[in-house]
């Protein structure tokens, strides 16, 4: 479980986020939904404790990123907007390079190649060094490598841009997947029929606050609107970032 109390960031002068605070459940996917620039990478990245925030709490199954950043990257697969691939690197090869520094065994990093490999579809191009890759083919890369270790939590920025249909789908049986095995789920996405379809919990944030937390059902029934897309500009108060 993630809790997060009235957090704040600044780079500077400007304000990342103000007061973000919320609560992300285990066996849950929640997502992350705000118009450009609200602060929801600023959000994730303190969330693994690549960033130190300002004030307020943040917990990870208890733990706090600010005081045992390592311990909570053992637990948490974080997937950014950077993939990070390694272009002389076979699929095979990143995901083992990765597994040893997750300090799995050989025998685990085996098995579990195998399993995200058959869950993400990623037989093509499993023994395929990375240059040249596709877009989708980098994420579906990138999303391997972080669920390689079996994360408690799962942090994704933005998992479905660029993908294709059935890319798509993958990424959310995989999704799915690790719901039903009880795993902490957190999105941030733009696409609104992703979220309707996968989420069972959206946090609204916008200009660095949280204006809402709920089902997708019950922001538009606090809300009156019966598309979650127009609950969502109500709630944020403008149109801009809408995917
Ligand atoms: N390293 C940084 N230095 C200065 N400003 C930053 C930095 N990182 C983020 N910001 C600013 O903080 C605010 C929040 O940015 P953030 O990337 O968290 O938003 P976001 O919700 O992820 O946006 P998007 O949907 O466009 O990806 C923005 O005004 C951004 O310009």
């Amino acid at each position: 479980m993630i809790i997060v109390n009235d957090v704040s960031k600044h780079f500077g002068k400007v304000q990342a986020l103000g007061g973000v605070g919320f609560t992300a459940r285990d066996g849950h996917i929640t997502a992350l939904l705000g118009p450009n620039g609200a602060g929801k990478t600023t959000l994730l990245r303190l969330l693994v404790g690549l960033l130190r925030r300002d004030r307020g709490s943040i917990a990870i199954d208890g733990v706090d990123p600010a005081v045992d950043p390592m311990a909570v990257r053992k637990n948490i697969g974080f997937l950014t907007d950077q993939f990070g691939l390694y272009e002389r690197l076979s699929t095979r090869e990143y995901l083992a390079y990765f597994g040893e520094l997750n300090g799995m065994t050989r025998a685990d990093i085996a098995l579990r190649t195998r399993e995200v490999t058959e869950l993400l579809d990623l037989g093509d191009i499993i023994e395929r060094r990375s240059k040249g890759f596709s877009q989708g083919q980098r994420i579906k890369v990138a999303l391997a490598r972080t669920l390689l270790h079996r994360p408690r939590h799962l942090l994704l920025d933005e998992p479905s841009r660029g993908l294709d249909v059935m890319a798509t789908r993958a990424v959310r049986r995989a999704l799915e997947a690790l719901r039903a095995d009880g795993c902490c789920v957190i999105m941030a996405t733009h696409v609104m029929q992703e979220v309707t379809h996968l989420c069972d919990d959206v946090i609204v944030i916008a200009k660095g606050f949280t204006v809402a937390q709920g089902s997708p059902r019950e922001l538009c029934e606090r809300t009156g609107i019966a598309s979650l897309e127009d609950a969502f500009v109500s709630l944020v108060g403008t149109e801009e970032g809408i995917a």
